[in-house]
């Protein structure tokens, strides 16, 4: 048998290592022991669902212990209570009984009370002059159990007569009558008595009449509030649960900002495993707390950055590389403070490169000028010019990373995404980079003419089409885009720039449509509406992360209180960011005072991004129904090797319009269907159509008299 000879890393020295014929079973690693008898009782017993929860795990432990001593505490009081209640239940019994109320009521209902008036009196008469002998021969047996046994015997004979009341009136499920009409407040009684929460479901039309719940894990302190983990009845979803938080809340009697509710998902969860959080006072009403960035010295821009807390108190935090962000709000709600968080952990690593555009233009990313590599701060067209040749920069720079990628080896660059060590290389020359820009609709919005490859667009136009390719080609490669607008409507964000932009996070907005177009469509009616936030939350949004956060790989989206970083902490950030990079020596651009232009060929970008043409086409600006034919059509018009003839019939049933109209639109904006031969499975038939060329001939016209119409109407 042949054998071969294996260096080991680094020290040189050689291990014979036998060949392995294919199909030989391998099994080269340590031998592992069977565990033992303690071992294997350990796991049983941990594993075991009859073994209750607080004889595997010590929180629970100590929560049944507590729960223990406060119901024995309890006790002698809901014994007086119960008690209470039996003598209640009891006198009722009696009044009802003595006054023949049963049969009275049958009587009545039977419209025969004359005939039976007689019988009833005497039966009333009957039944009180049984009372008056239970009066009397009562206090008669207690005298003389006491004269016999002592007043001993009259003790045991009233807790006799006290458990039988009590046992009377013990509170059981579906018992009408026994409750107060008014029961106070409903907060917290869940913790102590299950059946409120059991309620508090079927209240809020969670689970019906004759469901109930299954608990699984008890009732238990966490942070400063209380925690629950339940399972739905068979065929109830907990993302329902979700999606209806409110009627829980109210059914709970919590403002639903106190209320948590999650899904437990993977291992130990199913889709009707709720976990439930009540905060003791609203979680956001506290002081903000102060960003960790604060105490640390650097910070690596491949860890996810500290962005906030959620309701529990945990830290979130929001990763970055690999992902763009989306910031979105009405004024004043903390949208600048959510990106400069995000924008901190960037500048406390050295290896980042920063591209910083403010059209708020206020002194808010002021500081930023000393590490960023690109900074401005102004709204006019100007600005937004300036950040096109950025965008062209960025653009042909992806590219660049892109093609020297391809030529580096398997050990460097694995796959085509930037590594960390590749972005720390100088040599390399591939630093994350990051774009921030914020009030991204001022550029978005911009009508300044710009003529790109023969084309004529807005800057507005040209922008989204370059952060769009951005958005979808460069985290890959190491650049980011963190974006934030005060206007987050479908208009200013181009669909197809927020498609690609994988973390978003919505503080308050006006109304459930602008938090749909921050979170992605449906989030609302999944229970994720940023419009619900209160206005005096300052800083309280709904994030939903690219990736894993503290809260789970799987949750969809989490509820999360930026950290607080005022101006000096900021600057004091900015000055820390721009001494590591001066250490490093990678200060450069503009903090490093070099203020010349990027030499740029647009033609080239606009070649590379492809879709100045065809993308832009879609929908936006067009009349109808060109718009529709060009969102139906979106590939087919893009590429090259798509067909070149479409059926009217085809266009007519996909587009779900009336066949005349149609017909009488598209000629009205010069595009007139001709005859052609399409193959229909074995057979070639004549159909009337449009030509693809006739197609773009017209979107071409469109967009032009759109574009002249915004330069008119800006030039008044
Ligand atoms: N996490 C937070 N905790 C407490 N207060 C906060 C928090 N985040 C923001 N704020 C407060 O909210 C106010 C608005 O913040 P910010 O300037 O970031 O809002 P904005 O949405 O960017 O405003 P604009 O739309 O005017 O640019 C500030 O006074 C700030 O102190």
């Amino acid at each position: 048998m042949s054998e071969y000879r294996q260096e080991l890393d680094g020290g040189g020295q050689t291990l014979p290592v036998r060949a392995v014929f294919e199909g030989e079973f391998v099994n080269d690693g340590p031998t592992v022991s069977p565990p033992s008898w303690r071992q294997r009782f350990v796991n049983a017993w941990l594993r075991s669902p009859r073994v209750p929860l607080w004889a595997k795990d010590r929180v629970h432990a100590v929560q049944a212990a507590k729960d223990l001593i406060v119901a024995v505490l309890r006790s002698p009081f809901r014994f007086v209570g119960a008690v209470v209640r039996g003598l209640v239940v009891a006198v009722r019994w009696w009044r009802s009984w003595v006054t023949v109320r049963d049969y009275r009521q049958a009587a009545e209902q039977s419209e025969k009370l004359a005939d039976k008036f007689t019988d009833i009196r005497a039966l009333t008469l009957f039944r009180w002059k049984v009372t008056g002998a239970g009066v009397a021969v009562v206090p008669t047996a207690g005298l003389v159990l006491w004269l016999l046994y002592g007043p001993r015997a009259l003790w045991l004979a009233g807790l006799v007569v006290a458990v039988a009341l009590a046992a009377l009136g013990r509170q059981r499920d579906g018992n009408p009558g026994r409750r107060a009409v008014l029961s106070g407040p409903r907060t917290l009684t869940w913790t102590i008595d299950s059946q409120v929460l059991v309620d508090a479901f079927r209240d809020a039309k969670l689970i019906g009449k004759d469901e109930t719940l299954r608990l699984v894990e008890r009732a238990t302190r966490q942070g400063d509030g209380w925690a629950i983990t339940v399972d739905l009845p068979a065929t109830r979803k907990a993302v329902d649960v979700v999606k209806n938080r409110d009627a829980l809340a109210s059914a709970l009697a919590v403002d639903e900002i106190q209320l948590n509710v999650e899904r437990v998902r993977g291992n130990g969860g199913h889709a009707g495993r709720v976990a439930l959080w009540v905060a003791d006072e609203d979680p956001y009403s506290a002081p903000p707390i102060r960003t960790p960035l604060l105490a640390v010295e650097r910070w690596d821009a491949w860890r996810p950055v500290p962005f906030g807390t959620d309701a529990r108190g945990r830290r979130i935090d929001l990763p970055l590389v690999w992902t763009s962000v989306l910031i979105g709000a009405i004024p004043r709600q903390g949208k600048t403070m959510a990106e400069r968080l995000a924008a901190a952990g960037l500048i406390l690593d050295p290896h980042v490169r920063l591209y910083i555009a403010d059209f708020k233009n206020g002194k808010d990313w002021k500081a930023a000028e000393q590490v960023a590599h690109r900074f401005m701060a102004g709204d006019d067209s100007e600005y937004v010019l300036t950040l096109v040749d950025w965008l062209a920069e960025l653009v042909a720079d992806v590219q660049s990373r892109y093609r020297r990628m391809q030529e580096l080896d398997d050990v460097t660059c694995p796959e085509s995404k930037v590594t960390p060590a590749m972005s720390r290389d100088l040599a390399l020359s591939m630093p994350i980079t990051a774009l921030i820009v914020d009030e991204i609709q001022i550029p978005l919005e911009d009508r300044t003419p710009v003529e790109v490859h023969g084309k004529k667009l807005t800057a507005g136009e040209y922008c989204g089409e370059l952060l769009m390719w951005l958005a979808k080609k460069a985290p890959a490669a190491g650049v980011i885009l963190v974006l934030a607008t005060q206007r987050p409507d479908g208009k200013t964000i181009p669909s197809g720039l927020r498609a690609v932009l994988g973390s978003r996070f919505a503080l308050r907005v006006m109304d459930w449509r602008d938090s749909n177009i921050i979170l992605g469509e449906q989030m609302n009616t999944r229970g994720y509406d940023s419009s619900r936030l209160l206005p005096s939350h300052k800083g309280v949004g709904i994030l939903r992360p690219d990736g894993e956060t503290q809260a789970g790989a799987d949750v969809l989206a989490l509820t999360v209180r930026t950290f607080y970083m005022p101006n000096e902490d900021w600057r004091e950030i900015c000055v820390q960011g721009r001494v590591l990079r001066e250490q490093e020596g990678t200060l450069s651009g503009h903090a490093a005072g070099q203020t010349a232009r990027p030499v740029l060929d647009h033609a080239t970008v606009a070649k590379a991004i492809g879709s100045v043409t065809a993308d832009r086409s879609e929908s936006e600006g067009l009349p109808e129904p060109l718009a529709s034919v060009v969102d139906y059509l979106a590939d087919e018009l893009n590429g090259d090797d798509g067909r070149d003839f479409v059926p009217t019939a085809e266009l007519v049933a996909a587009l779900n319009v009336e066949p005349t109209s149609f017909g009488r639109d598209m000629a009205e904006l010069g595009c007139r269907p001709t005859r052609d031969r399409v193959t229909d499975g074995d057979r070639v038939r004549q159909v009337r159509g449009y030509d693809l060329a006739n197609i773009r001939a017209a979107i071409g016209r469109a967009g032009d008299a759109a574009i002249d119409g915004e330069v008119v109407e800006d030039g008044q």
